[in-house]
């Protein structure tokens, strides 16, 4: 039975959060195969009727979080009913099943066909980024959609077709899908990014292609039907504009959100909880988890389920803990994000990712100089040498992230903020720097040494009562003579 008859009639016209909730209550709790395309017209529709049409006079309100009012809305019954069947049977109408073999799984050609459908009935030129495009609502009343939207559609489309074997994949900035016997397939449905060719049709690459993080090395978010539900949910777009977000729609995400989370379905999607997690951040519900739980436990999500391959929960983490002046919990995530870059090579297709860290290294953790060089230093970060070590290790992360990549990601424009931060800290705590050469094999001894950077705390040091013993700092100081971690920078001299 599709979606539309199940649905209980008697909660439309929906005019309130309320109303929404149970229709996905009911989605999600009775039927074993919650209907996408409903489920997506509906919180499209809502999200369009508060954001879209709005009255120009509406109060803009300035600052932080602040919401404006966003009145009420009103989803009738037969609009949905009207967009539902329309959506239907486009795909019915387009796809003839018959050319597609017997198969109860879906092929590639199936895929691509159900892509095409989408593709070519998208409007010729709209500005791809804009909000509100993400919904089969959007795709119904506008022919619009984004790079995430299109690829919803083409699940949605799938289900209409009967194959549930074509699911949703998801790395931090790009979408596909998997199909065929236990999901044993991909294929790009989609594009990515600015001015770059789409590869539908295409399986994702096992090859160089894959090692960058737009495809999470492998670890892709591959959903079931309750974590595609999840991820429409969590692309809903409570902005009205740069400054102003609309209240209601961001309560209502915020609650379908606990009804997935309470079914346990955002338990392996890092970034949904990180969502969750922003929304509790601006407007926390009572007797729920705190923002900064739903943070830690996005990390944990990407730790147990996805080997630690996603930066995303870190920068959550991250932003956080910088907008409540924790300043060193913050070089910690931002230090434990470039951890996960080390193991990526920078490709031109990771430019999000880059914009992020940009942002960090040379905006936010300079502001945190400034902060901190102004007194407000609870933690008196400058003289802390766990945070001088954060600071380097998440320089070197993407240093590494950098090795081995053809394209470049460094710039003097990070070279400057380095510097002045570094010199920022105290003299006594850079002259705590220890590095440890551990020679490789006999054969790499002279090119590649890997070394061990460590920064004593100073607890370590007052437990030893006293620096390095002098030999020791010779020995090392010989074999890192070249080098001038060795050396005990004086106050001045970096
Ligand atoms: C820490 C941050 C900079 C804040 N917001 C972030 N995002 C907002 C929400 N995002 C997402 N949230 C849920 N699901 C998905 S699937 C996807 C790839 C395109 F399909 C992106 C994304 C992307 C990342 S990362």
């Amino acid at each position: 039975m599709a979606g539309l008859e199940r649905v209980n009639r008697q909660l439309f016209p929906l005019r309130d959060i309320s109303a929404v909730a149970e229709l996905f209550r009911d989605e999600i709790e009775k039927s074993p195969d919650p209907d996408l395309s409903l489920l997506s017209i509906v919180v499209g529709a809502v999200e369009n009727s508060l954001t879209c049409n709005r009255s120009p006079v509406l109060r803009e309100v300035q600052g932080e979080g602040e919401d404006a009012a966003g009145g009420d809305f009103e989803i009738e019954f037969h609009i949905v009913d009207a967009l539902y069947s329309k959506f239907r049977s486009t795909i019915l109408g387009s796809v003839d099943l018959s050319c597609y073999g017997d198969s109860k799984f879906a092929t590639r050609e199936l895929v691509k066909k159900v892509s095409d459908v989408i593709w070519n009935s998208l409007s010729r030129s709209y500005y791809k980024d804009r909000a509100h495009l993400q919904s089969i609502y959007s795709y119904l009343t506008g022919n619009k959609l984004d790079c995430f939207g299109v690829a919803l559609a083409v699940v949605a489309g799938c289900q209409v077709l009967g194959f549930n074997d074509v699911h949703l994949a998801l790395s931090e900035d790009h979408a596909w899908v998997v199909f065929g016997e236990n999901g044993a397939e991909t294929s790009e449905v989609t594009w990515h990014g600015k001015g770059n060719e789409d590869k539908r049709g295409q399986p994702i690459g096992t090859g160089v292609g894959s090692l960058s993080w737009l495809y999470v090395n492998g670890q892709p978010v591959v959903c079931d039907r309750y974590m595609e539900v999840a991820s429409l949910v969590s692309s809903v777009n409570p902005s009205f504009n740069m400054t102003t977000d609309i209240k209601e729609v961001a309560d209502i995400q915020q609650q379908l959100m606990w009804l997935l989370y309470d079914q346990g379905h955002l338990e392996k999607y890092p970034m949904a909880l990180g969502n969750l997690g922003d929304l509790e951040e601006i407007n926390p519900t009572p007797g729920r988890p705190s923002c900064q739980e739903l943070f830690s436990q996005a990390v944990d999500a990407s730790r147990k389920y996805y080997s630690n391959k996603h930066v995303y929960p870190y920068t959550y983490q991250g932003g956080y803990f910088f907008r409540h002046k924790m300043y060193k919990e913050a070089l910690e995530s931002w230090a434990n994000a470039a951890d996960v870059l080390r193991e990526y090579n920078y490709s031109r297709d990771d430019e999000e990712l880059y914009k992020e860290l940009m942002e960090i290294a040379n905006e936010l953790i300079p502001h945190i100089m400034k902060a901190v060089g102004s007194g407000i230093d609870a933690h008196s970060i400058l003289k802390d040498p766990e945070c001088f070590a954060h600071l380097l290790r998440l320089y070197d992360g993407i240093c590494q992230w950098e090795e081995g990549s053809v394209t470049p990601v460094l710039h003097i424009g990070w070279a400057k903020p380095l510097v002045n931060t570094i010199a920022k800290f105290d003299a006594s705590v850079r002259a705590q720097l220890v590095i440890d050469l551990q020679d490789e094999q006999e054969e790499e001894a002279s090119s590649m040494k890997e070394e061990r950077v460590s920064v004593k705390s100073g607890s370590e040091e007052s437990s030893s009562g006293e620096r390095k013993s002098e030999e020791q700092t010779n020995d090392r100081g010989d074999s890192l003579n070249n080098n001038n971690y060795s050396k005990t920078p004086d106050a001045d001299s970096t």
